[in-house]
């Protein structure tokens, strides 16, 4: 065994880059395009030390381009969750034995094939599963895992150099972090490559296995990361990748005497139930489960008098409609002063209009589909009955084509009701509804910004005047985890905004910080006395002569 403490290398965000014309990525990123679509991979299920396939094939299409058949995954049953809840378990003394720099080495190595080798691979397997432009994949399946995986180290290293601050005279306090006694279930969602990849790897940094199950329509890049974790050295059973319907999975994992934590990403209502479950299952556990979920979000862009409109309609284009709204901080509701409205109306409609529509492919365009045909159909039923109702403008977009893929325009609508149903709910797709409002209302719009939703993920206030900026933060304090000043709501980075929401949003144990690697530990603290007392007898017992 090495003798040492040792200081992890000190992390640094991972630069964008750019795939302009003529770059090299641009180069590599297509040709991993060409070769993902020219191949059909038939991709199977990782537990422990095999890769499993079922005859129940389903089949994985671009968003963009439903036609081609891109992969085909083997779907399985209760025996293959029962299956990788013992592989993890099997795994469990060997990984929580090994020293924790061993770990970190192999996560840092994680975060370097991405980076390096694995780049164009993992971004164009995002592009093609997920929808996403090149921008946009990088952004999340390349920077944001890399630093989640390298601030990660980082923040573990913190949390084990964490220890009592006073040791008494004759003893020695120490506390140690113990990785949680059972196995963790990650379930991810559809949208962030790099939110896949942290779920289940956050928590086997600090010694747990996991059993993980993503969202069925990224399995397509879930697949690349398990090929990059295990060329890392992730050992065998470590982490399982299973393709099992949701509720069917649920069912095993959550009736598992071992069963010790969930991470959880993905929407509100399937986290409420899965917290339900827990709770009437709580008495068949081992250990109390950890439970940690970042939900839904409804997030709002608030724009005061004093704004620059140039400002607040770039926050807006970019905010709700960067992956065409399929961001759980995507901007969906905005409060715009009636003074600012008519300059604000024209900058959109004039980017909206500027704005690409197509595959992800042909990297001039902005935007591209999204995710599934249920989405779809959903985002086509609401921009339906907004079209029908006297009170709604529809400012931009309302068209939507599934044709070659699922494309939804992006959409603007202007509503007379603040609390019409897409202020309200969460629709995950590109549409922005946005209330206009009376300047000198300022003060009720904060209210109204305040309770209009379940959700408190992400919001913005737009101002140049310091007094509303901090009336706005201060009265808006509940209203968002991550808020942000003369900005989009979208794009937080590891490292530097530490993101999650809570009311209906979640547990906000922010991913990408020493507060959510703390869920996956459990510390014992071990006091040893020097010179034990040998005498039940306080000294003030003794008899005076
Ligand atoms: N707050 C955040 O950090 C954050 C980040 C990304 C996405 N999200 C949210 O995620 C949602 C979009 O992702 P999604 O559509 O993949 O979410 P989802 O809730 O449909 O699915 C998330 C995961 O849960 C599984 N699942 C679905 N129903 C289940 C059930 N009954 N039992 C067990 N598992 C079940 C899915 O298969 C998937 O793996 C949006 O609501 C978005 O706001 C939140
Ligand atoms: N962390 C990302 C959102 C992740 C949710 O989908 C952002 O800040 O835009």
């Amino acid at each position: 065994m090495l003798k040492g403490f040792f200081n992890v290398p000190v992390p640094q965000n991972e630069p964008v880059l750019n795939y302009g014309p003529r770059s090299l990525e641009r180069a590599a990123l297509k040709a991993a395009l060409e070769q993902a679509r020219a191949q059909q991979l038939d991709i199977p299920m990782y537990i422990g030390d095999k890769e499993v396939r079922t005859g129940n094939k389903l089949e994985i299409r671009p968003p963009h381009d439903h036609k081609h058949l891109l992969a085909t995954f083997s779907e399985g049953d209760a025996s293959h969750v029962t299956a990788a809840i013992d592989a993890a378990l099997a795994a469990k003394a060997n990984w929580e034995n090994l020293p924790w720099e061993q770990r970190a080495a192999i996560f840092l190595k994680t975060a370097d094939l991405l980076a390096g080798p694995y780049r164009a691979k993992v971004n164009a397997a995002t592009m093609l599963g997920q929808s996403k432009n090149a921008y946009q994949a990088e952004i999340d399946s390349a920077c944001e895992l890399i630093d989640f995986l390298r601030f990660n180290v980082q923040y573990m290293t913190e949390i084990y150099q964490q220890q009592p601050p006073i040791s008494g005279k004759g003893v020695w306090n120490r506390v140690e972090q113990r990785p949680l006694e059972g196995f963790i279930f990650a379930l991810t969602p559809f949208n962030f490559t790099a939110i896949a990849g942290n779920l289940p790897t956050s928590a086997a940094m600090m010694g747990n296995v996991v059993v993980w199950k993503p969202a069925y329509t990224q399995i397509y890049a879930a697949n690349v990361l398990m090929q990059v974790f295990k060329e890392a050295g992730v050992p065998d059973g470590v982490i399982n990748l299973i393709y099992v319907d949701g509720p069917v999975a649920g069912e095993v994992i959550f009736n598992h005497p071992d069963f010790a934590g969930i991470h959880f990403t993905g929407s509100t209502k399937v986290f409420q139930n899965i917290w339900q479950t827990i709770g009437t299952n709580i008495h068949k556990y081992k250990t109390y489960p950890r439970i940690v979920g970042e939900t839904g979000g409804k997030d709002f862009v608030l724009a005061h008098p004093s704004a620059d409109a140039d400002v607040v309609s770039t926050a807006l284009v970019r905010g709700a409609f960067e992956y065409q709204g399929q961001k759980c901080s995507a901007a969906s509701r905005a409060y715009i002063p009636a003074s600012l409205w008519p300059a604000v109306k024209a900058n959109m409609q004039r980017d909206i209009t500027s704005f690409k529509i197509g595959p992800v492919e042909n990297f001039e365009n902005f935007i591209n589909a999204v995710i599934s045909e249920v989405s779809f159909d959903k985002l086509a039923k609401y921009i339906d009955a907004a079209k029908a109702d006297d009170g709604v403008e529809i400012v931009a977009g309302g068209n939507y084509d599934k044709t070659k893929g699922w494309f939804i325009e992006p959409t603007v609508l202007k509503v007379n009701d603040p609390y019409y149903v897409t202020m309200c709910e969460e629709l995950f797709g590109p549409v922005l509804t946005i209330y206009v409002y009376e300047d000198a209302q300022f003060d009720e719009v904060l209210n109204i910004v305040d309770k209009t939703s379940i959700y408190a993920l992400t919001g913005s206030i737009i101002s140049q005047d310091r007094y509303a900026i901090a009336e706005a933060t201060y009265r808006l304090r509940n209203a968002a985890g991550n808020f942000y000043i003369n900005d989009k709501p979208t794009g937080a980075v590891v490292g530097q905004q530490p993101f999650g929401g809570a009311r209906g949003s979640g547990t906000n144990d922010k991913a990408g910080s020493m507060i959510n690697l703390l869920r996956w530990v459990s510390p014992r603290t071990i006091k040893e006395t020097f010179d034990p007392p040998k005498d039940y007898r306080y000294p003030f017992l003794t008899k005076e002569s």
